[in-house]
Formats: structure tokens, sequence, C-alpha cells
């Protein structure tokens, strides 16, 4: 499926799962903003992409995610440029168990926020066509560890959200498909971050146990991970969908005891 005459916004798109993410879309012909709070990351990233697909199709806008301001004008300067917002996929994440508020504000508040702003751009209820957001949880919203208790809160918190905003968007036909993806381990940059004490505080002592389970389970490539989200941007099927991508099952969906009577 082409994704010609569509544009999407990726946050914490220059690095990593997003950056990856980006790089699918485009492949598909999307037009993206890449908003990231690392400037040298971003500006490299927009070179790369605008050496392969030509520019005009990608803009970098610095954005910290946890400043609602910021992350209101990004998304208005996407739309000012590209004249439409179709697809919002909220990455940006962190992995701060001494900054845990920090961690809050970034994984959950941001995510509440950027699908909040997707909503005003793209739902039916604001004269909009419809579209699709995609938030980025974990897997650590299934399996926890004493190891990062607070990035756990806010990955339960994601998934939650997102499968009762999808309802919400059901209910009010928003014309807005709501899905969640967790992946588990995946080889970035924040998965370096667990043997830190500067993230981890107190809880790296548990970085031994924390190690033994990546190497249990495996560690994911963030081309995996693009591969998933396409699946849930390009599937007008999948709408309220709680997709898990793991080494031992690869991409596959969480199923929910129905609510009883
Ligand atoms: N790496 C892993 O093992 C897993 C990661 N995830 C989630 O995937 C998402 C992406 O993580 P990775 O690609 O692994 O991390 P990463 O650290 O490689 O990339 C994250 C990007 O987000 C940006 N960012 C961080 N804080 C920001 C802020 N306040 N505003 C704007 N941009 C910000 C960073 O500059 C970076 O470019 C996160 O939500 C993370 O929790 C989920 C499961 C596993
Ligand atoms: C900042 C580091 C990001 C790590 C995010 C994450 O996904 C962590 C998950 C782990 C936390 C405790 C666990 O045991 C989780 C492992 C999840 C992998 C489960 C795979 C199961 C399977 O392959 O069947």
């Amino acid at each position: 499926m082409s994704l010609t005459g569509m544009v999407a916004l990726v946050t914490g798109g220059a690095q990593g799962i997003g950056r990856a993410v980006v790089h699918a879309l485009m492949q598909k012909a999307a037009k993206v903003a890449v908003l990231d709070l690392n400037p040298s990351c971003g500006e490299a990233c927009k070179a790369e992409l605008d050496a392969e697909f030509g520019e005009g199709n990608c803009i970098f806008i610095p954005c910290d995610v946890s400043n609602g301001d910021a992350l209101k004008d990004a998304f208005q300067k996407t739309v000012d440029t590209f004249g439409r917002l179709d697809i919002v996929v909220n990455n940006a994440g962190i992995n701060n168990e001494k900054d845990w508020e920090k961690t809050i504000e970034v994984n959950l508040a941001s995510v509440i926020r950027g699908t909040y702003l997707a909503l005003e751009h793209m739902s039916r209820e604001h004269g909009k066509d419809g579209g699709i957001i995609i938030n980025v949880s974990s897997m650590a919203a299934f399996f926890h560890s004493p190891h990062q208790p607070v990035y756990t809160a806010t990955k339960y918190g994601v998934t939650g959200f997102t499968r009762a905003m999808a309802d919400a968007s059901s209910e009010s036909n928003y014309g807005v498909r709501i899905n969640v993806v967790c992946p588990a381990f995946v080889n970035t940059p924040l998965l370096r971050s667990v043997e830190h004490e500067d993230n981890m505080g107190k809880f790296v002592k548990f970085k031994d146990d924390f190690k033994s389970r990546m190497a249990k389970f495996g560690i994911l490539e963030p081309s995996l991970i693009a591969k998933g989200i396409m699946q849930l941007i390009t599937d007008t099927n999948l709408h309220g969908a709680v997709m898990k991508i793991t080494s031992s099952k690869g991409i596959h969906f969480h199923t929910y005891e129905p609510l009883s009577a």
C-alpha cells in the first residue's frame, strides 16, 4: 500500500525505533515530520533522508515533547508545511528511574498530549478527514521487572490509555484508528541505558537480572518494529489493537478476556 499524499508525524524520530519508522514511511511515499529533542541527530537524519528520497519530503522539527506548547507548535508547523496530517506515531520515550517524574512526563503525559493533538488535526469532530495514531508501549507492560518500576508504569499507562481512546474514537465516530505496539528488547541507545546508574539509580543493582532477560528473550532490530508499525498503519481492519513484537513469536497480537456482563 502506497502512502502517497499522506503526511506523518513521528516523535523521537531521529534515532532508534522512530528513525526506522520514518524511513519505512518514506519508502511508502509519505511525507514525514521528524520531531526530536536531539538537534544534531535530527539534522543528520534529515540530511540522510533528503539524500535518499529527495528534498521536500521530510522536515526536522526540534521539539521536547514534554513541553506542551512546543508539541502543539510542532503539530501546527507540520500541517502548515505539508497541508494535512494523516498519521501520528507517538514514539519518543526515555528510561530514567532517577528522574522518574521526567519519565512519566515523556513516556505517558506526552503520549496523551500527542494523541489529543493528533485528534485535533485528524478527527471528524474537528471537521477533518480521519487518520491513524500509533502509540509506542513496551513488553514491560506484560513482563515487569524490579529494574524499571516507573518505566513499567508508564508503559502500562500507554497501553491502557490507547485502548480506551480507541473505544472513544469508535463511539464518537472520530474516523481515527488508534493502536499500540509493545516491543520486547530492541537494539537502540535506549536499551543500553539500563547499565547506567545515572538512568537506573538504586535499581541499577538489578542490571545483571535485566541483562539475563535480554540474553534469554533476545534483542530485536528497529526495522522489525517499524514493520509492525507499518502493518498497524496500513491494515484498515486494525483499530484498538495491541501488537506485541518478541523474538520468540515475532509480530503478534494480545487478546484480552471480554468484559464480563
Ligand atoms: N529499545 C527498547 O528495548 C524498547 C523501546 N521501547 C520504546 O520505543 C520508543 C523508542 O525508543 P528507542 O528507539 O529504543 O529509544 P532511542 O533512545 O534510541 O530513541 C528515542 C528518541 O527519542 C528522542 N527523545 C527522547 N526524549 C525526547 C523528548 N522529551 N522529546 C523529543 N524527543 C525525545 C531521543 O532524542 C531519541 O532520538 C520509546 O517509547 C521506548 O520506551 C519499547 C520497548 C523496547
Ligand atoms: C529501557 C529499556 C527498554 C526495555 C523495554 C522492555 O521491553 C523491557 C521488557 C522487559 C522487562 C522485564 C521483562 O522481563 C521484559 C522482557 C520482555 C520480553 C518478553 C518476551 C517473551 C517471549 O519472547 O515470549
